[in-house]
């Protein structure tokens, strides 16, 4: 306990050591803290005028008091124990002893030795008699029987001397009080040193206390604090120890001062008064003071109690904060959260599960959660909220749909888990996040798998595995299943000369009047481009597809107008039937695609079921493909070259380079049998590359030859011309080989230039700039009207073999090759008429002023030697 006075003679507490201590060291330790020096004793008898005459006159009497010494005790003991508190105080069987003491203590008396030893003596006698609990009344009862006893003794042997006796007991007066003063010194002392260690005590209980305490005297100036205070504080021990400090300076907070103002004034005790100390280098603490009112030496004090409750406090306010921080938290989270009651009730919800179930927060309050559920959910979720119940999990999540207010379903991913509240009421939380969009994306993602985009029919990963369940189900109920292979007619002149739009138009169109054809058992898929297939299962028998079939074809040839032209879809139908043709997909589907080209063979708008020869065409249609590449490798392409006339004057003004594929072991092929399965495969490109290179070394060759130039034509296949960067390979082979470009004609046909205007302008753009020309092949047999060809830097026109064929007997087709020799020359155009063969053509369109033809009339298409020799003769 701090306190501006404490004592300097601070008794160090009782130890075991000090226990360990013999009665002389006690005896001395007393002598010394009573400050018995010999000063002190000198100063003492001088006060009592206790001189060498009274040692003498003590001595004198020595002898003479020898002889009455045991009466004396007799008498003395028997007088104290006739006191039943003195003798339960000295002990059963103490006279013998005591009576020793006393002899011994009579003696010591008048002896005339009053040193240190007497002293020490007397000490320990008082020291003794303190310690067994003799009252100093007995002890100064004791003296005055002692005296009475001494001066009867000195009267009845000393009355005949007046001045000895006077002497005598003028000493013994003397020296008994100078006994007793020693003796009342050691009680002092035992008084002093109780006390001493009674304050140590609450001074050490004070200051273990587990609260703060500041004494507050009625000045309201802090007497005294505890060690705990002093830390809550951060005040150093001094800061009491000189001067009383006011409280408002040592505890600098006003609400505090003014409480215990006022229970100083009223006696009122003040509880709970926080204050808040701040400035410690440890942090802000928290105390909270309790005033209670007290009396000290007839005045008020004030006694604040002061607990640390920092740590609590702290807690608290991290708790709020955390209370906080979760509701903030929970009300503004992204995924829905629901506190459910063990029954499912809705206990606690927040903002984001409104806008996912469409209720308000109290709406949902109102409700179970088994009421969002769909009902197919219903029993798996019991199911596994059981498991929760019982402990057997410890929380599950799920994907399903709930239901909203408006009935409609939304997908969520549903987190559950179990807990317990304060009570240990079971409780469930449910994390809810709303993944309708993900799903929808899913669905989405996994219809575009399975469906096709243009038409959303199947496509044919789902065909394929509808067929394979059908076929299953064919196997199990000893049934057959129709597998059609539906390939449109036509279908790439639609789309080369009215263009993708309608192209995709017509395919969608295609689409619709199937599966309006067919039963929802059935499947129709698109399997690529203009090519469907149609799955009919649980069939009887392949009459049964056959009429399905020829509904089909009806329904496939009812007219629709696309780009303002009518036209008439009709397809080609190959039909396998399980288990006949096949028990896998794989083979059925071939078999049906087999079927397809036999239908095709026949012209289309046909079906026609798979037969074993007709797998041989679809082998021989592999072959062709395999030996087409090998073709290449083996170098088995050459080219032969037609002669183009100028009509007016029969001159060869230039050549068409056509190709022929020559294989070693066979007869020559006729381009018309490979140029379309070179195109399907994409072998066109290479081939037609080495087509353009071989034809631009021949024209090169022919000018190094001393030839006249001639003008060499090359076709263009559509693949060719809008796959690949052309102008870039013409630039490049033109600088390889060393052919003059004024001397190169590109032919491409009309749907090529339709299919896609804007790159074609571009490409045929750069061609040009090269002094490249181009000519439109066929010209006639596509939908492009001269008018829409004026955008395109286009030399010359070549009229189709198809006009020119019956030009003299069909008055239709000599009207057309009249008009369209008028107006490409109208705009500027050369006209170039193909497979002129007789002189009455020749004539025809030297009457209406074509300006070049070629044709069998002439020529037919001859190797390079043959064309050499034709310019040779012209030279
Ligand atoms: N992309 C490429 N296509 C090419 C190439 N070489 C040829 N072809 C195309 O193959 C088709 C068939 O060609 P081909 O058997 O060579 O027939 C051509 C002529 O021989 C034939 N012709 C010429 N005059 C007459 C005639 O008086 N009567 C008659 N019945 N036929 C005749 O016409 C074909 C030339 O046609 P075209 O190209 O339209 O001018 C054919 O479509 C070729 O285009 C090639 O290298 N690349």
């Amino acid at each position: 306990m701090t306190s501006p006075h404490r004592s300097s003679t601070e008794q160090p507490p009782a130890s075991s050591s000090h226990e360990l201590r013999t009665f002389h060291d006690v005896i001395d330790d007393i002598a010394r803290e009573i400050g018995l020096d010999s000063d002190e004793v000198e100063a003492r008898k001088a006060f009592l005028e206790l001189g060498e005459a009274d040692v003498a006159a003590l001595r004198d009497i020595h002898e003479l008091l020898d002889t009455q010494r045991d009466a004396f005790s007799d008498r003395f003991y028997a007088h104290l124990l006739a006191f039943p508190q003195l003798s339960a105080l000295l002990g059963p069987g103490a006279e013998t002893r005591l009576r020793h003491v006393q002899a011994s203590y009579f003696s010591s008396l008048t002896n005339g030795d009053y040193g240190q030893d007497y002293i020490r003596e007397r000490l320990r006698v008082g020291v003794t008699h303190q310690r067994i609990g003799l009252d100093p009344k007995w002890y100064i009862g004791a003296y005055r029987k002692y005296l009475s006893e001494l001066h009867d003794i000195l009267w009845r042997r000393l009355h005949g001397q007046p001045e000895r006796f006077r002497a005598a007991v003028e000493a013994i007066l003397k020296i008994v009080c100078f006994d007793m003063g020693l003796a009342l010194d050691t009680y002092a002392h035992a008084d002093q040193l109780a006390n001493l260690q009674n304050q140590n005590y609450l001074e050490q209980v004070i200051d273990g206390m587990p609260a703060g305490l500041v004494v507050v005297d009625s000045e309201l100036r802090a007497c005294s604090m505890n060690r705990m205070m002093a830390d809550l504080l951060g005040a150093p021990d001094e800061a009491l120890a000189e001067e009383r400090l006011p409280l408002i300076e040592l505890i600098p907070c006003p609400e505090l001062a003014a409480c215990a103002a006022e229970t100083l004034r009223t006696g009122a005790p003040h509880d709970n008064v926080l204050v808040t100390l701040d400035g410690r280098a440890d942090g802000v603490r928290y105390v909270d003071f309790n005033i209670r009112r007290a009396r000290k030496d007839g005045v008020h004090i004030l006694l604040l109690i002061g607990q640390d409750i920092t740590f609590r406090r702290k807690a608290r306010l991290r708790l709020q904060e955390s209370e906080e921080f979760f509701r903030l938290t929970f009300n503004q989270a992204a995924v829905g959260i629901v506190l459910l009651g063990a029954d499912g009730r809705v206990l606690r919800t927040n903002s984001k599960m409104s806008q996912i179930l469409g209720y308000s927060e109290i709406e949902l309050l109102a409700r179970f959660y088994q009421q969002f559920m769909c009902e197919e959910d219903l029993v798996d979720e019991q199911a596994l909220i059981g498991g929760l119940r019982a402990g057997e999990i410890s929380e599950y999540q799920r994907e399903k749909r709930l239901l909203r207010r408006d009935g409609a379903r939304v997908w969520v991913s549903v987190t559950v888990s179990s807990m317990r509240d304060a009570n240990g009421n079971q409780r469930f939380i449910c994390v809810v996040k709303d993944i309708q969009r993900q799903k929808q994306a899913e669905e989405a993602l996994l219809r575009m798998a399975n469906h096709d985009a243009l038409t959303g029919l199947p496509n044919r990963v789902l065909m394929q595995d509808r067929l394979g369940q059908a076929i299953m189900h064919a196997h199990r109920t000893r049934r057959q299943v129709a597998v059609m292979f539906i390939d449109l007619d036509r279908f790439k002149h639609v789309n080369d000369s009215l263009g993708h739009d309608a192209g995709d138009q017509l395919i969608v169109e295609i689409a619709r009047r199937l599966s309006s054809s067919l039963r929802e058992s059935d499947t129709v898929a698109r399997q690529g481009g203009d090519e469907f297939v149609v799955v009919l299962p649980d069939l009887a028998g392949k009459d049964d597809a056959a009429k399905v079939a020829r509904k089909l074809l009806d329904n496939l040839f009812q007219p629709l107008t696309l780009r303002g032209q009518e036209v008439f879809p009709s397809g080609s139908i190959g039909i396998a039937m399980y288990p006949r043709d096949g028990e896998d997909s794989t083979t059925l589907l071939k078999c049906a695609d087999s079927a397809m080209y036999g239908s095709k063979g026949q012209g289309g708008n046909h079906y026609s079921f798979y037969t074993a020869e007709m797998g041989a065409q679809a082998y021989e249609h592999l072959r062709m493909e395999g030996a087409l590449q090998r073709a290449l490798q083996r170098q088995e392409f050459l080219l032969h070259y037609q002669p183009v006339v100028d009509i007016g004057s029969g001159v060869v003004t230039g050549v068409e380079a056509l190709l022929r594929w020559q294989p070693l072991d066979r007869e020559m092929v006729s381009p018309a049998e490979f140029i379309p399965l070179a195109e399907e495969t994409g072998l066109i490109v290479p081939i037609g590359d080495w087509v353009l290179a071989t034809a631009m070394r021949q024209q090169k060759a022919w000018v190094d030859a001393g030839l006249p130039p001639v003008r060499v034509s090359v076709n263009l296949s559509a693949r060719q011309f809008l796959g690949q960067d052309v102008a870039q390979r013409v630039g490049v082979l033109l600088k390889e080989t060393g052919c003059d470009p004024a001397f190169l004609t590109l032919e491409i046909t009309e749907s090529v230039l339709m299919e896609n205007p804007v790159a074609a302008t571009e490409t045929m753009g750069r061609l040009a700039a090269m002094g490249v020309q181009l000519a439109i092949d066929d010209f006639g047999t596509g939908y492009s009207s001269l008018a829409s060809l004026k955008r395109f830097p286009i030399h010359s026109l070549k009229i189709d073999r198809s006009f020119v064929m019956d030009l003299t007997q069909d008055a239709d087709d000599a009207a057309i090759v009249n008009a369209v020799i008028a107006l490409a020359h109208s705009m500027k155009l050369n006209v170039i008429a193909e497979g002129v063969e007789t002189q009455e053509q020749l004539a025809f369109l030297q009457q209406h002023g074509c300006d070049q033809m070629q044709g069998y009339c002439f020529s037919r298409p001859v190797a390079p030697q043959g064309i050499e020799a034709m310019l040779r003769r012209e030279a």
